[in-house]
């Protein structure tokens, strides 16, 4: 397995003749054809500028030109300005390190279907300069002079002089500006300036079938310059793997061609061809199993997807969250900073959270840390407990608590009133959970050791319950590497399948009938849809007497009302999904039930689950 360890790796371009020599098509090689390919085109847009602008002068001043007037180009072309712009920012220089940056920004940008540099230069006068029309001794340079000697001696029937810095195409403003001063038409000179009307017509045809071929025939050579290897290369590649830096020019290739796919493919490649090679070379160059990266890319666009996986190789930033059963953020905040920590506020979102930015001191050891006046914490990691909103005197379950972030969150909120049950099915991560318990000074917790599944027949009756669920931790790669690799479809669907289970009790471990709740939250710190939506829609379908509400968080992305052909309950757009590279923090899913009854129908009879308390409510009015 591959993989990415140092990112300068990236950038580190092989040397040009070597890949000639070789005859791979690596992004050095790449960039010098396209470099040749532009200047050919600004050669041809050239000439097409300079006889336009050579017709332009022949105008008659009174009759604006079809295009002219309603400032159309022939229906052929693409809109000018937004395609210029992107030109210049990633017309590669193959010689440049920094060039190759911009170029590479440019490729992985989610561009449109237009997007990129390739068909600038039919659109675009800008970049063209005498030194780039001089240089070459091709065809289309001689061509290109032709026009320039016709400009001096074509001279405008208005007498005015109508010389244009631009080329001549684009500057139709100007013609539209000099009309105020244009003499009138008279009946003598209509014929003459009818024939030049027609004349320019048939100009203006020709340059945008001139316009129309050039454009083809950049899109070929940009098909012929990269195609996809073969099924023997990509044996051959499993025996002698291509560095990282080939590689990432391929991620970056394909990636191109899938934005632009009906120009630029392949035709004898289908799109799987190139999502299938895009798989195995992320696979390679970020270093996780196929099967996982085949879940993760069905997640984004391919552009968006690049920027999750590389968000993920990121650190996110230290953040901690203030213990109010102690301290108040502001005074925590300040005898931080008098130890020397570098520290803001996370965000508008939070009231109790600090990022933490640099520290002279470790933060899991300062006095302040020691008397349980923080809990170190990741950002996402407060969401459940907002959407949860535990009240002071209720009864609140959290089904696998340890070590207890939202635990002693929740007990915060609650100012250590009313009960909370912290229960996790392994004991030695509860180790941790107690010592956070006692560190920050939590009384009204009780923690248990049950499997969650079993828990409705232990205890019930809660006003509400969190399930921040066992999971792949998809959303946390970039706290745990091993998380690439370490799960295959087998893992997957144990997994879901506790989760499904889990997520039932949670829902049968609620009191429908709770005076001030009768809500359950479900959390995984993954993004995969298995182990989100899927699980929540589930729970939806097994148990109708729940359903979703407004998580609270107002921010985040809705959660799929389908995906990939599978159709989930509507209300799935009211849960929330947080992505590293989208919100800076872990990613996360959070969903919020109400539950609405204690019965739910099994066949035609009414049942109530264990758990709820009602069971137990009947029980005792019988005694
Ligand atoms: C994501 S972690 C919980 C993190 C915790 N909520 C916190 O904020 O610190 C998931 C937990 O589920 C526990 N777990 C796994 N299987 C379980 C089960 N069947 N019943 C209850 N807990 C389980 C794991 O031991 C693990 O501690």
């Amino acid at each position: 397995m591959g993989g990415r360890n140092n990112k300068k790796r990236q950038h580190m371009p092989l040397p040009l003749e070597l890949e000639k020599v070789t005859g791979k098509v690596t992004k050095a090689v790449y960039d010098q054809m396209k470099h040749d390919q532009v200047r050919d085109l600004k050669q041809k847009t050239a000439v097409l500028k300079q006889r336009a602008a050579a017709a332009g002068k022949s105008r008659p001043a009174t009759t604006k030109p079809a295009a002219a007037a309603g400032k159309k180009r022939p229906a052929t072309t693409k809109p000018a300005a937004p395609v210029e712009s992107k030109k210049r920012k990633s017309v590669p220089q193959p010689e440049s390190d920094e060039d190759e940056d911009d170029d590479e920004a440019a490729m992985i940008s989610d561009d449109g279907p237009d997007g990129g540099w390739d068909n600038a230069p039919l659109e675009s006068d800008s970049e063209m300069d005498d030194s780039e029309l001089d240089i070459s001794d091709s065809d289309d340079d001689r061509v290109t002079r032709q026009p320039l000697s016709l400009l001096s001696d074509n001279s405008d029937d208005s007498g005015e002089d109508n010389s244009d810095d631009n080329g001549g195409v684009e500057s139709y403003d100007e013609f539209e500006s000099d009309s105020d001063a244009e003499p009138a038409v008279t009946f003598r000179d209509m014929e003459k300036r009818s024939r030049k009307l027609d004349a320019q017509r048939a100009e203006d045809a020709e340059m945008a079938d001139m316009e129309l071929q050039a454009q083809d025939q950049a899109l070929v050579s940009e098909r012929e310059i990269f195609s996809l290897p073969s099924d023997e290369q990509v044996e051959a590649e499993k025996e002698a793997p291509l560095d990282l830096t080939q590689v990432q020019m391929r991620i970056q290739e394909i990636i191109r061609i899938l934005n632009n796919f009906s120009e630029l493919r392949d035709p004898s490649r289908s799109r799987n061809d190139y999502m299938d090679q895009l798989q195995r070379d992320m696979c390679f160059y970020y270093g996780y199993n196929e099967f996982l990266m085949e879940k993760l890319l069905q997640l984004f666009t391919v552009s968006e997807a690049v920027e999750f996986f590389e968000a993920n190789e990121v650190a996110r930033p230290v953040t901690i969250r203030t213990n109010t059963l102690k301290t108040r953020r502001r005074d925590l905040a300040q005898a931080l900073i008098n130890r020397g920590v570098n520290l803001d506020p996370i965000g508008k979102w939070t009231k109790v959270g600090l990022t933490i930015f640099d520290s002279p001191v470790p933060v899991g050891a300062t006095p302040e840390y020691m008397a349980g006046h923080y809990m170190i914490q990741a950002a996402s990691s407060f969401l459940p407990v907002m959407a949860l909103a535990p009240q002071e005197n209720e009864k609140v379950l959290d089904m696998s608590a340890a070590p207890g972030g939202k635990t002693t969150y929740c007990a915060a909120l609650m100012k250590n009133t009313g009960m909370m049950v912290a229960n996790d099915a392994n004991k030695e991560r509860e180790k941790a959970l107690v010592a956070n318990i006692h560190r920050l000074g939590i009384t009204n917790a009780i923690v248990c050791n049950y499997d969650g599944r079993e828990f409705p027949k232990v205890m019930g009756g809660f006003d509400r319950v969190l399930l921040d669920a066992p999971c792949s931790g998809t959303g946390v790669i970039s706290k745990d590497a091993s998380v690439k690799t370490n799960k295959g479809p087998e893992d997957f669907g144990m997994l879901t399948h506790l989760q499904k289970e889990l997520i039932l009790s949670a829902i049968d471990s609620a009191n429908a009938d709770s005076a001030t709740g009768g809500f359950i939250v479900y959390s995984t710190c993954s993004v995969t849809v298995d182990e989100d939506e899927a699980v929540v829609n589930y729970a939806l379908a097994k148990r109708p007497n729940v359903k979703l509400v407004d998580t609270g968080l107002d921010f985040g992305r809705p959660g799929f009302t389908s995906f990939r052909g599978q159709a989930f309950h509507h209300s799935l757009a009211l849960t929330r999904r947080f992505y590293p590279h989208a919100h800076n923090m872990d990613g996360f899913f959070v969903a919020k039930f109400q539950k609405t009854s204690n019965k739910i129908l099994v066949g035609d009879k009414q049942v109530v689950p264990a758990g709820s308390g009602a069971k137990l409510k009947q029980k005792k009015k019988k005694d």
